[in-house]
Order: structure tokens, then sequence, then C-alpha cells
């Protein structure tokens, strides 16, 4: 049922794709085996070799490969190489399925549920449910939750414990007869009977549809004979149980790829534990992306102590550096990084340089990445441009003159957060150009959306005219109600016209050299390949650079323990392990005593003190 792949359906694909698959590698695309391997060892490469292969010679047409993913990121990924090759289309639509873990519980599970129990579901949306939480709370509850430290109301959610909902009320481990306990039970239970729901809530709502309906496991495991599983190591506990509970059951195919040295996920702590990250596997530990000098350093950072080596054969050792800073110096280090990779990149080098740091959002009394770059939004990065307003969407398609395709893009990207809060489900943006496509009315739809890309956007009468031709055209009227907020006219915001795009860039002109340095937190850089990447020192009740200190100077190899160290290996495992040819670290003079100075040069490093005027 299952097809196999052979050692000649692999070399077919190097030949066409220029891809080397070792004999490691080969294993685990002809085989349906947990896989770990280290960062740049092609793990999203050879998810999609092996899904083209098996798309080849599969047949079923009610039965499909199922593929799941963290995020959406992931996901895109995948679907982006699969979109490239003629068989990998055959896999974007049904039988088959890629999506998140998310996507695939609330499609599968939750919302099935929910229709049969007539639970109407309105919007999934963490951040939604708390300002709605926030906005509804009553005077009293409120001056109490003031009072209160570590009390998060997103804790407000319901549980499926022993065949019914219970509610969890943040600070409340009991039920007591207080007026703030019986308000926040009362706004949830409105929540629940107006459709608002947190995405952790929709793996309640499945567990409950297991329990009226213990067929749907067969029946899922009949639809999908073959999972993948990309990301495995940022799994929270309640997506782990649900694969397993599904999936790994005798005569189903079943593979997680992942590297346990990278489990970066932030969630709840009681929830971050995952069958896959403790198993004891072999991991593949050869990179295509660094060179051998930054698999050196990188190595002393792996948790699981994977020696990583480089599929680079010669060692062209990089002046790897430490730039030591104080509070008055730290912007400095972007104009030292600038140089150094003026001097050390190669000229052909197309990968982005990155400076990355573990704390993002504006702390005063902490470290983040804005006390070195004061202008730094996380908000801002292209990659995170979710603005508010409907609006904005065709605004930013004003500042871009010159490719048609990205601003249609970026529309593209607003109309999919307008199918999203009218409820429909999440597609990739692919998919939704197919599916408008499709529609008799395509030519109608594009002619409305450049007729309001070139429209004045700053009066709210043209935008309201505009916006309910656009949802005629595409047949969202209905949803009016829901979508207020979203389409309503906001004024343009005070800013610079190329804020979106400039706000998180140091740019310098180093020896005719243009170089443009990205500021971003490390979280966001998962799964990328950087040219360079210099790490920002930052703050999380502690200094995470000062606190790995010695393992990065290669003093210190054991585990770190506690709460926090592990936390910080992983972190800054996943920040070294982007760059193709150079790391950069920042850190305060004062936590960098002269002892250890010299140890770091003695072990690889170069020092540049930027404390020093010269
Ligand atoms: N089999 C291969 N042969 C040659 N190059 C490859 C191969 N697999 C991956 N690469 C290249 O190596 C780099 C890293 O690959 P990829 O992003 O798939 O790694 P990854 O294991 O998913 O990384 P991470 O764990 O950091 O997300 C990419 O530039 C990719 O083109």
């Amino acid at each position: 049922m299952i097809p196999s792949i052979t050692d000649s359906h692999i070399e077919d694909l190097e030949a066409k794709t220029g891809l080397i698959f070792d004999q490691e590698r080969r294993q685990a695309i002809k085989e349906f085996v947990d896989i770990q391997a280290c960062p740049g060892s092609g793990k999203t490469t050879l998810i999609a070799a092996k899904l083209i292969l098996l798309a080849k010679s599969w047949k079923q047409s009610t039965s499909g490969i199922c593929v799941l993913s963290h995020t959406n990121v992931a996901k895109n990924e995948i679907i982006s190489r699969l979109e490239r090759d003629e068989s990998g289309r055959k896999l974007l639509s049904y039988p088959h399925f890629i999506g998140t873990i998310q996507e695939f519980v609330n499609r599968f599970l939750a919302l099935p549920y929910c229709r049969s129990k007539g639970i109407s579901v309105k919007r999934i949306d963490d951040d939604f449910c708390c300002k709605h939480i926030e906005a509804n709370l009553a005077w009293g509850t409120r001056k109490a939750l003031e009072t209160k430290q570590n009390v998060n109301i997103s804790d407000l959610q319901f549980r499926y414990v022993n065949h019914e909902f219970e509610k969890t009320v943040p600070w409340f481990n009991k039920a007591p007869p207080s007026a703030s306990y019986t308000n926040l039970c009362s706004i949830k239970d409105k929540m629940f009977k107006e459709g608002l729901f947190f995405f952790r809530e929709m793996f309640e709502l499945a567990k409950a549809y297991f329990d009226i309906n213990p067929s749907v496991i067969e029946a899922i495991r009949s639809r999908f004979p073959l999972v993948l599983v990309d990301e495995m190591q940022d799994t929270s506990l309640a997506q782990d149980e649900i694969i397993n509970n599904i999936f790994s059951y005798g005569g189903g195919a079943l593979q997680r790829l992942g590297d346990a040295d990278q489990a970066i996920f932030s969630g709840d702590e009681k929830e971050t534990s995952n069958s896959y990250n403790d198993l004891q596997l072999k991991v593949i530990n050869t990179s295509h992306r660094f060179n051998p000098s930054v698999a050196a350093l990188a190595s002393r950072l792996s948790t699981n102590k994977v020696p990583l080596t480089s599929t680079q054969l010669i060692n062209n050792a990089q002046p790897h550096t430490i730039y030591i800073v104080d509070e008055l110096n730290r912007p400095r280090v972007f104009s030292a990084f600038a140089q150094l990779c003026a001097n050390n990149l190669p000229l052909s080098e197309k990968h982005p340089i990155k400076a990355v740091g573990g704390i993002g959002k504006t702390k005063p009394e902490g470290l983040t990445v804005k006390h070195y770059f004061p202008n730094f939004e996380k908000s801002n990065s292209s990659k995170n441009f979710k603005p508010a307003k409907l609006i904005e969407y065709f605004r930013e398609t004003q500042k871009i003159t010159t490719c048609n395709a990205d601003s249609y893009k970026i529309v593209l990207e607003g109309i999919r957060r307008l199918l999203d809060i009218a409820g429909y489900e999440y597609i990739s943006i692919s998919q939704l150009k197919g599916m408008l496509k499709e529609f008799s009315n395509h030519n109608e739809i594009n002619q409305k959306i450049i007729g309001i890309q070139r429209s004045d956007l700053n009066g709210s009468h043209g935008w309201e005219n505009n916006i309910k031709d656009l949802l005629t055209v595409l047949g969202l009227l209905d949803s009016y109600d829901v979508l207020t907020d979203f389409i309503s006219y906001a004024a343009p915001r005070p800013v610079a016209d190329d804020e979106f795009v400039s706000a998180n860039i140091y740019a310098e002109e180093v020896n005719g050299r243009d170089i443009y340095i990205e500021v971003d937190t490390i979280h966001s850089v998962k799964g990328e390949t950087h040219a360079a990447t210099l790490m920002l020192e930052t703050k999380f009740y502690e200094y995470d650079v000062h606190q790995m200190l010695d393992y990065i100077i290669g003093t210190k190899k054991t585990k770190p323990t506690g709460v926090r160290k592990p936390k910080f290996m992983k972190q800054l495992y996943v920040a070294m392990t982007r760059p193709k040819h150079l790391i950069g670290i920042a850190i305060d003079e004062s936590r960098f005593p002269e002892a250890k100075r010299a140890l770091a040069i003695a072990n690889g490093w170069n020092v540049v003190d930027l404390t020093v005027a010269n």
C-alpha cells in the first residue's frame, strides 16, 4: 500500500536536483523511522525529496499522506518545494494533507466535534481571546488581578477532564465564593457560547470528540496511512499526545524528524516535554550549512553533545569574534560586525547577515535587542507584518513601486486574514491564489483589488465603499458583522514611508561594499540560513551569553542544569548554527573578565574590545 523507495529512485532525484544523499540520509528516505539531525543537515530538504518520491508512485485516491509541522513557516517551506515539482504538486490536494499540527487538530477533530454538538466557532485566536477577557473584566476583578504576580489571563481556558469540560481559572485552584472568580467564570462561559477559543482549547475539543466518537481514530488512520512530522522537537505535550494517540500503532507509517538540541518552543512550562526529545537516537551530525570552523564552535553549545561536522572539506577558518561592549558602546557592535563581514564574506554570498537576541520586547530594566538597536520593533519585521486593519495591507502595497507580484502577495495576506476572521480554515498564500483563479469572477476580483490599490486611502468614505465592493466580489458580505473591526477605516500612522522595510536594518557601506544587518529575535530566525550571525547578549532574569560563556569559550562541557541555563543553551545553539561563514557575539565588559578573554582567544575566538576608544 505504501510505495517503497529504492536507491535508484534516489539516484534519479539526485541527478535531477544536484542534491547528494549519503547512506544515513538515504536510509531516512527509504524507511519510516524517527530521525534526529543537526542544524543544516537538510531535514526540510529530505522531507521534500521523500514526499516527491512517494508522490510519484502514490496510487490510492481516498487515502493520502499527512505532513505535519509546528509552524506555518515550515509548512510553507515544504509546500513551496513541492510546488516546484510536477509529482510534488499532487500532494497539495485531496486526499493528502500538509499543515500545522494545530490545523490538523482543528480540521479533523475539534471542528467536527463542534459541528456535531452545535457549538459555533467564530474565532480561534489567543491574542483576541486575551483582549476579549481584558475588556470584559469587572472593575473589582481587574484590581484584584493587578495585585497578583505571575497570573496570566491566557490561562482562563477549558480542559476536558473525566468526560466533561472544566474551567481553569487563573490564580484560583478551587472554586471559592468570590466575585472575581464568578466574573472570570461567566466571561469564560460566554466565550464558549460565542465561539471564541484559545488554540490550546482545540486539543480539548479533540479529546471530547474521541470520547463521543471513538471510531474517528480508525477513520483518520485509514485516510492517512503515512505521516511525516517536521520540527518534532518543538511539539508541546498536548500535540505529542495526540500524534501518538492517533498515529503510533503497529502497521502505520509514522516518521518524526527534528533536532532535540534546537527545542526552543516557548510555551507553558508544564507542557513542553515530549516523547521525541528524550529518544537517544544516533544524530545525523553533518551539516550542509556551515563551514568546519562554525561547526567546531557551535558544537560546544549542543545540549546532547553532538559533534557537528561540515560537508565542506576545506577548513577556511574565519575570524569568529567576541565583541566586548558597555552601555555607551553597545550600538558600535553593528559597525564592527559590518566591517568584519565586508572583509571576510565572499562577494558572491547572497544569504542575509543578521543580528539576533533572545529578548526583543522592550524591558527598561532588562537587556534586550532594543538596547543595542533602539529602532528595533518586532512587529515591523517584514515577516511579522500583521497590522490590525485591512487598510494597512493596501497602504503597504502603495509603497511598492517595482514588483506587482510582491504587492499582490501583500493583498493576498490581507484576504487570508479576512477569511481567517470570517471562520474559514487556514490556507497558504499559494492555495489562496489558486482558489481565486478558479472563481468565475476572477477578473472582477483582480480589478477591484487594483482599483483599491490605486485609490486614495486617506478618507473613510471612499474606503468603506471600496471594502463593501471587495467583500461582495469575494462573496464575504454575509460575514460583514464579524469582520467589522478588521475592515474598518483607520487613519494613516504618522511614520516614515519605509518604516516597515528599514526599521530593523542596520546599513553601512564598507570599502564600497554595502552591508545590511537585519535585527531580529532568535525565535524568529529558526530554520534560516545566514551568511553571518551576530548574537546580542540579552537578559531574561539572567544574562544569557554570560550564563553560557564558559561553554562558548570551550572551558565547560557538562550538561547545564537549573531552569534557565538549558534554555539559554538551546537558544544560543539555534543562533550559532544559522551562519554559513561567521559568528559574532556581543557581551558586556563587566561579565567577561580578563582571564576568560585569554582562554577565549586560546580556544578559537577573536576578542575585540569596543569599550576602548580608537
Ligand atoms: N542533500 C543535500 N545536498 C546538498 N545540499 C543540501 C542537502 N540538503 C540540504 N542542503 C542544503 O543545506 C542547507 C540547509 O538545509 P535545510 O534547511 O533543509 O536544513 P535543516 O536540517 O532543515 O536545518 P535546521 O535544523 O537549521 O532548520 C540548505 O542550504 C540546503 O539547500
